[in-house]
């Protein structure tokens, strides 16, 4: 599993490890990693031109110390001190000493060309102490080095997004690496933030030991899903293994059925049951899956069922309205998507005592929560956390990385970075929809079979080839089960 930790928590465990620790030790440990970070990075550091932007706090300093690092190893180094009277004054002499030299002060003219030679740009320009977005000297210098197109390395985070919900007010770096120390901050692993990060390192600076055990956000690894994925058994037959009841599709939309199909046979159920009024719809589903077992409503009589996943491009008529009510009276856990969510009674949905999944997209959020698509995407980690609380439900928030928020809101949002843009097409939610409920027929808890099925949906698009559609997606699950598991 891969944690993330509050910036408050991060301060408190820092304290206390400090207390233990020589003065600076800490600071040293993290800019020799970021050293050995820019070194992998540059390839070549004798002769290499850095340029550090330092702002007046801790990471400036880890900046210069690093920069330091690199200047005794050959690399010409010149640091921007965006406020020269508050920079690390340890740092500023290790940079000096190691021969490199510092330039700070207004004019941005030269720094155009300064930064345009440069092979690197490390951004020490603010970290876990940032307030808002970027000052307007941060902004004239980023926009230098947007320009001058030279790969930046961020220190701890990519200065002017929020460690601890990931939102970005106004400007904030584009960095194609960031080294961050001791622990994640959730910031790193949600968008809008996690785009301006490039690939994420972790420097082990020994914190670990003073950090608590909950986490705030936590990450899904293979191992964990292979330890979560339901695996038959000598003594299993399909309905132990798990039936999952599937009602999705209409006359207008026969695809969303058979797609959600697809995902549910492979998402590890024994069996899946598709429940659908329109007969030409249940025709192409068995014509397609000659596997599925067939029915029609009421739920209640629609045969053994243990999970149930309701949604998908039903349209919007009475009679779709009236099944996913009744989908929702049984005592099951269930999925409910696309269609479904606004369908839905969210009065009926808090008041169920099964599981319940919701998996919206960040427009069918908003309308959950009353709001503008934008604001859903600019706050995602506020608005699952919201969206949980206002129905009682355990909330999957689609999107490049996806999060669930469990329905108890004291376990960590789980945060899914195996997506791809590539799953921006057409019908990939329905293939999702069914595979999470397979999960949850198999007997996985919401927040698992949530979390699992997006971390192998994502992982299957990225096995199948691009240009994909979701019944790539929903063939290439299994490869994504077999890369998990071996
Ligand atoms: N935690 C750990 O275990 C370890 C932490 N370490 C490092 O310490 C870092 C934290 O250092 P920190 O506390 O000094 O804060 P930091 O991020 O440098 O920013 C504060 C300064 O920035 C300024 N400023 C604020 N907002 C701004 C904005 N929007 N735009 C521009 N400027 C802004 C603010 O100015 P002021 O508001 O005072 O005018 C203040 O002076 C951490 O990220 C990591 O790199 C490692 O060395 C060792 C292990
Ligand atoms: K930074």
């Amino acid at each position: 599993m891969r944690y993330a930790y509050r910036v408050e928590t991060v301060r408190t465990a820092e304290r206390e490890l400090m207390a233990r620790l020589p003065e600076g030790m800490l600071m040293r440990r993290a800019a020799a990693g970021l050293a050995a970070a820019c070194r992998g990075l540059l390839g070549r550091t004798y002769g290499a031109r850095v340029v550090l932007l330092v702002g007046s706090g801790d990471n400036g300093g880890d900046a210069l110390y690093a920069g330091a690092e690199l200047a005794r190893r050959g690399a010409g180094v010149t640091a921007v001190l965006l406020s020269p009277e508050r920079a690390h004054e340890g740092g500023l002499r290790a940079l000096r000493a190691a021969g490199g030299r510092a330039v700070g002060g207004v004019p941005s003219e030269p720094y155009a060309e300064l930064i345009g030679r440069a092979d690197l740009v490390v951004d020490g320009i603010v970290g876990i102490g940032g307030k808002g977005g970027l000052r307007p000297v941060a902004v004239e210098l980023t926009d230098l080095v947007r320009d001058a197109g030279v790969p930046v390395v961020a220190v701890d985070l990519p200065s002017g997004v929020d460690a601890d919900t990931g939102e970005v007010n106004g400007q904030a770096v584009r960095a194609g690496a960031t080294v961050t120390f001791g622990t994640y901050k959730p910031g790193l692993l949600v968008d809008p933030a996690h785009e301006h990060t490039g690939a994420v390192r972790l420097v082990d600076i020994g914190l670990d030991a003073c950090l608590p055990r909950a986490a705030d956000m936590e990450a899904l690894q293979h191992a964990d899903v292979a330890r979560l994925l339901p695996r038959p058994g000598a003594e299993s037959d399909k309905y132990r293994r798990g039936v999952v009841g599937v009602a999705a599709g209409s006359g207008t939309y026969p695809g969303a059925a058979v797609l959600a199909v697809a995902g549910a046979l492979r998402g590890g159920a024994g069996a899946v049951r598709y429940l659908g009024e329109s007969e030409s719809v249940r025709e192409q589903v068995i014509r397609r899956f000659p596997e599925t077992l067939l029915t029609q409503g009421p739920v209640r009589r629609a045969g053994r069922v243990q999970a149930w996943a309701v949604g998908s491009g039903l349209g919007d008529g009475s009679a779709a309205r009236e099944l996913v009510a009744d989908v929702l009276t049984a005592d099951l856990p269930v999925l409910v998507d696309a269609d479904g969510l606004r369908l839905m009674d969210v009065s009926a949905v808090r008041e169920r005592t099964a599981p319940t999944v919701l998996t919206p997209h960040a427009g069918e959020a908003a309308a959950l929560l009353g709001r503008g698509r934008e604001e859903v995407e600019a706050a995602r980690l506020a608005s699952v956390r919201e969206l949980a609380e206002l129905t009682g439900a355990t909330v999957l928030l689609k999107g490049s990385t996806t999060l669930v928020a469990d329905a108890d809101r004291t376990k960590p949002v789980r945060v899914n970075a195996t997506g791809t843009g590539w799953l921006a097409t057409a019908g990939s939610g329905d293939v999702l929809s069914g595979a999470v409920g397979s999960l949850l027929a198999a007997g996985l808890d919401a927040l698992d079979a949530a979390s699992v099925g997006a971390y192998l949906h994502g992982l299957a698009a990225r096995h199948a080839a691009p240009p994909l559609t979701a019944m790539d997606v929903a063939h290439a699950l299994p490869h994504a089960w077999q890369s998990v598991t071996n």
